[in-house]
């Protein structure tokens, strides 16, 4: 270094007055944008010592403003807090609900965090207003009846029960075989109680959301507490409410703990604080009695296959918005079709709308029907089939 300078030195010296200043500002250039770039470098060094020194901020959820300059403030580890808001934070960004960021003393706002996805959301689905009504539901009269009088009133006054001094029951098991109309009762149920619909699938919660059961249920259950009046639907709930033997490997421990999150989750409410469950199964054999005690999901609903005349609902709810050729006579549709779920016929009717669409035809005749009700029919043939076989082979094992 020492010899480049006195190299650098005796260049300058040999250089003319002139040339010497142009050479001398040039420098002076140089090494003003030198300066820039070092300073640069130790702020953003300063910044990271500060910032690796900082003690950590705590995180909060703001519930509202007071004025422009305080809002009350939830923090994650303890009471509601009234705090000041740093000049520095966008007030637009400050809305009820809102992720905050509160200075180590808990006393500032001091930014607003981005929205992040809870990953417990993917696991259930809520519906603020389902679109299905009670006209949307073929037959199943007798079924509408009795969840309007145990869910849909409680929910919507339960002053009367108060007043009459009656208690509602907590929750409602429908069950019966599959397509048949569970679901889709529930969501009819929670648009006319103006109720949120909260659901869960119980195979999901023990095979897809592994280890997670117990805290989804729990999520859950907050959530519809929060949303009340609500109804949390619980389908396939034989998965996590199946009688068991003996508790030996760790996922049947695990479904266990989901069971009893459950179990606890509806004791915990009372019968009038505007939460019901709707729980649903294709096996009610399986159950534990335990979920179907007192004070639990003690009314039973069956939901059957359809009878001649449900079908004939069932098509007439689906054909609403179909132009029918004149030979189309759905009672005769409904005598061909015993033995199918409310979910066949609905594909009946979506495939005869199909062949009416290959035929190049808007309107739907009776061919077009008697061609899909042949192929669903078929199909359900073949998972029987798989079904009796894969029975068969449970025989020749045990
Ligand atoms: N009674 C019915 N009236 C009108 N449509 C029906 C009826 N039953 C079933 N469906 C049709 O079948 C579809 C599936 O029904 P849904 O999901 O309610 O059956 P589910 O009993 O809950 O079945 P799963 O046990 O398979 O969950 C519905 O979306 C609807 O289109």
């Amino acid at each position: 270094m020492l010899s480049e300078d006195v190299r650098e030195d005796a260049t300058e010296a040999r250089l003319p007055d002139e040339d010497y200043i142009r050479y001398l500002e040039s420098r002076l250039k140089q090494l003003e944008s030198e300066v820039k770039k070092l300073s640069m470098k130790v702020n953003y060094y300063k910044a990271e010592i500060e910032r690796l020194l900082a003690p950590p901020l705590i995180e909060g959820v703001l519930l509202y403003l007071i004025d422009g300059n305080k809002a009350v403030v939830r923090s994650t580890t303890g009471p509601n807090l009234i705090v000041h808001i740093s000049e520095n934070v966008p007030r637009e960004r400050l809305v009820p609900g809102a992720r905050v960021a509160l200075n180590q003393r808990g006393s500032t706002i001091v930014d607003v965090l981005p929205e992040y996805e809870d990953p417990y959301v993917q696991s259930f689905e809520v519906i603020e207003r389902p679109e299905v009504t009670y006209n949307d539901i073929g037959g199943l009269k007798e079924q509408i009846r009795e969840l309007r009088e145990v869910v849909e009133l409680p929910l919507k006054n339960p002053d009367l029960f108060r007043e009459v001094g009656i208690e509602p029951p907590k929750g409602v098991l429908l069950y019966g075989p599959p397509g048949c109309g569970k679901t889709l009762l529930a969501k009819a149920v929670a648009r006319e109680a103006e109720a949120a619909f909260i659901s869960i699938v119980g195979s999901e919660l023990v095979q897809k959301f592994i280890g997670e059961g117990a805290r989804i249920v729990k999520e859950v259950f907050s959530m519809a507490r929060k949303k009340a009046p609500a109804i949390v639907f619980i389908d396939e709930i034989d998965a996590i409410a199946a009688k068991r033997i003996d508790i030996g490997t760790s996922g049947e421990r695990e479904v266990q703990r989901t069971l009893m999150q459950l179990l606890a989750e509806i004791d915990g409410f009372r019968p009038l604080d505007r939460v019901k469950v709707i729980a649903a199964t294709n096996r009610i054999d399986v159950l534990d009695p335990a979920i179907l005690r007192p004070g639990r999901l003690d009314r039973l609903i069956e939901i059957p296959l359809p009878d001649k005349q449900g079908r004939y609902e069932i098509f007439k709810v689906h054909t609403r918005r179909m132009k029918l050729a004149d030979d189309v006579d759905l009672h005769e549709l409904a005598s061909k079709t015993e033995g199918l779920s409310g979910a066949e016929i609905k594909a009946i009717v979506t495939e005869a709308g199909y062949n009416a669409i290959r035929s190049g035809r808007k309107f739907v005749t009776r061919e077009d029907f008697e061609l899909a009700v042949k192929k669903i029919a078929a199909k359900k043939n073949v998972r029987r089939g798989i079904v009796e076989e894969r029975n068969n082979s449970i025989h020749v094992i045990f």
